[in-house]
């Protein structure tokens, strides 16, 4: 076999492998005309090679945007540079359906696109190619990961019962206040312990179970009562604490004063009767004689001890 004709076959093998390639491959010339459409773009689009040849690009899809993509194409033909678009940048160029079986939660194709310029044998530049890439399934692991991770976070800062921050992110809250606080003790923040008055009867009386349930309608009062930027936490148990950034001592008694008056008229409904229950407070506002987040929280309890010392259902600022 001569030469030429070992040159043909080579040619027609490497044609008939970049027609049939995993990959989408487009090539545009000038005026965004299509000049070659391979069998995954066929398949993924619907429309046949031939159909496309001399389309151009934009009325064939006319859901592209035609702004960005042409001044992209542009760029790639004056630059003589190829550029990456990301999936993440944008999730698709084309609008395909996404077919991947073990990634049935994505509905469209994820992709990746190269642009690159062509050069003419003059070294022109009067085409260029688009590459598509599906990656459907790294954008839908990694979509899968971060809401694991998103989930793991909610788990390991949540109270599981009531919804409200655990002790752990508490603690993280209050050494943060406290710590932006020494550094500029200009603002006021108050720390609320909380606690119900005598739950144990309650538990006692009406079960365990109800009395989970009376914890969390407390739960779903404080913090619908709370702003945006408090901080409401369960301490443990039948206790809460409440942070309240840029908030006086003052201002603490009246939010206070506002929860317990709620907790004081809420009506739980159980199989046994209607359960009331009330609830004591205790606040204490950071100083700059408070060592440590210890000694702002011994404060706070101080207060709430005081609170169930003079008949509970009261709210005690520390003095
Ligand atoms: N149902 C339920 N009960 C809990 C939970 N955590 C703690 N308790 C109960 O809360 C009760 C707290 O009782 P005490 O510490 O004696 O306090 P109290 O009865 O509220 O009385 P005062 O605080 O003095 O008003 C105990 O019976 C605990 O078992 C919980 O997650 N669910």
């Amino acid at each position: 076999m001569s030469d030429t004709s070992n040159e043909l076959f080579e040619l027609h093998w490497l044609f008939d492998m970049l027609h049939n390639i995993d990959v989408g491959l487009v090539v545009l010339d000038t005026n965004y005309e299509i000049q070659l459409w391979n069998s995954f773009m066929e398949n993924h689009s619907g429309m046949s090679s031939i159909t496309a040849k001399n389309t151009s690009l934009f009325s064939v899809f006319p859901d592209l945007n035609a702004e960005w993509l042409q001044k992209k194409l542009d760029h790639v033909v004056a630059l003589r540079t190829p550029i990456f678009i990301s999936w993440e940048q944008r999730p698709f160029l084309f609008s395909f359906k996404s077919y991947r079986p073990i990634t049935g939660i994505a509905e469209k194709m994820f992709q990746n696109v190269t642009i690159r310029p062509l050069s003419h044998i003059d070294g022109s530049i009067k085409y260029v190619c688009l590459v598509i890439y599906d990656v459907t399934d790294v954008a839908t692991n990694k979509a899968a990961l971060s809401a694991a991770n998103r989930k793991l976070h909610i788990m390991s800062t949540t109270d599981d019962l009531t919804g409200l921050k655990n002790r752990n992110s508490l603690d993280k809250a209050l050494e943060m206040v406290f710590e932006s606080y020494k550094r500029a003790p200009t603002s006021a923040h108050s720390l609320v312990m909380a606690d119900l008055d005598l739950f144990k009867k309650i538990n006692d009386r009406y079960g365990h179970q109800t009395g989970d349930l009376v914890l969390k309608e407390v739960s779903s009062i404080l913090s619908s009562s709370s702003r945006k930027g408090d901080f409401v936490g369960r301490f443990g148990g039948e206790e809460f604490a409440i942070l309240l950034p840029n908030c006086d001592e003052e201002s603490a008694l009246i939010y206070c004063e506002k929860i317990r008056e709620k907790i004081q008229n809420l009506v739980v409904k159980s199989p046994k009767g209607d359960i009331k229950i009330t609830i004591s407070l205790g606040i204490s506002q950071l100083n700059e004689k408070d060592l440590s987040v210890d000694t702002w929280l011994s404060k706070a309890d101080d207060a709430l001890y005081q609170a169930k010392e003079k008949g509970r259902n009261q709210t005690l600022v520390y003095k």
